[in-house]
């Protein structure tokens, strides 16, 4: 095992906000995310507000383009790797926080790198156990209303403006979603995962959630009213897998990863690929 501390960040980073890639002191901080003023809504009877909306947006696009210019550059390295969510509330003290870092160093001792939203919590002790496994770890990290810094095991970071653009980057560089216990942010990630994979977006993904207590209520939930409704089908519930140990999300990702062939479509399939 590699260094138990983590690695000492710059001290001036306290103080630092990020705005996209963007490092800002505290007062250049702009009030709304980009996120924010993207989804704004403008008043369609107010024509000068419009007009001003279109000139922006056109811009913005560049923007977002650049995103995932950069996204796709800083990734395209990455070992396989194993996307982990988590709650960014889990305090390191924490049974939880514990368990999160076993999983984080047993996918890295697996050989994989492991993502993250780069934040505090969950997500900070996935990538302490993939760092001190000597595995990637990346912070994929995005803008928010207040301070945030990338957690100090993060060793290949990234900070997005666009949540869209990051969840790109989440499911295009993993072979598998590992979930440990959440809130909304949890499951936005996990339901956006289930549904790539049910409408066959991505193929052959594990969906591994740990803590069979903690999702126990969702999954009954999901058998007792959303099958039995006929909202989703019985084998829906089969993308997931729970698990309580780290040695089982390992083997669960492999179950279901090692065999993924190549997504590229071949001629056989008649599709383009653009
Ligand atoms: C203390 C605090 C709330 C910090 C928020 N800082 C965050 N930094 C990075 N990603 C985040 C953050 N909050 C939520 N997320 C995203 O949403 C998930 C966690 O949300 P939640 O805490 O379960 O709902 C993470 O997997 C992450 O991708």
């Amino acid at each position: 095992m590699s260094n138990p501390e983590p690695p000492t960040n710059d001290p001036e980073a306290d103080d630092a906000l990020y705005i996209g890639p963007i490092r800002v002191r505290p007062q250049q901080r702009l009030g709304k995310t980009t996120d924010r003023r993207l989804l704004e809504w403008v008043d369609p009877r107010d024509a000068e507000r419009r007009a001003e909306r279109t000139m922006r947006d056109s811009w913005r696009v560049l923007r977002i383009q650049s995103e995932f210019v950069a996204g796709f550059d800083a990734m395209s390295e990455v070992a396989e790797a194993v996307t982990v969510f988590g709650s960014a509330r889990m305090k390191p003290d924490s049974p939880e926080y514990a368990l999160g870092v076993e999983v984080g160093r047993a996918l890295g001792e697996a050989g994989y790198a492991v993502i993250t939203g780069g934040g505090p919590g969950a997500m900070q002790a996935a990538n302490q156990g993939a760092h001190q496994a000597g595995a990637q770890s990346i912070g994929l990290n995005i803008e928010l209303p207040f301070e945030q810094t990338l957690n100090p095991w993060v060793d290949l970071g990234m900070n997005f403006r666009y949540f869209f653009v990051r969840k790109t980057m989440f499911v295009k560089y993993a072979v598998g979603f590992v979930c440990l216990p959440g809130g909304l942010g949890t499951l936005d990630e996990l339901f956006e995962a289930l549904t790539l994979v049910q409408t066959k977006k991505v193929v052959r993904f594990p969906i591994v959630l740990v803590g069979t207590e903690f999702w126990a209520g969702l999954l009954d939930w999901m058998r007792d009213v959303l099958v039995a409704r006929g909202m989703i089908a019985a084998e829906d519930l089969d993308l997931l897998t729970v698990v309580d140990e780290p040695e089982d999300v390992v083997a669960a990702i492999h179950a279901t990863a090692v065999a993924r062939p190549s997504d590229r479509p071949s001629a056989a399939d008649g599709t383009m690929t653009r």
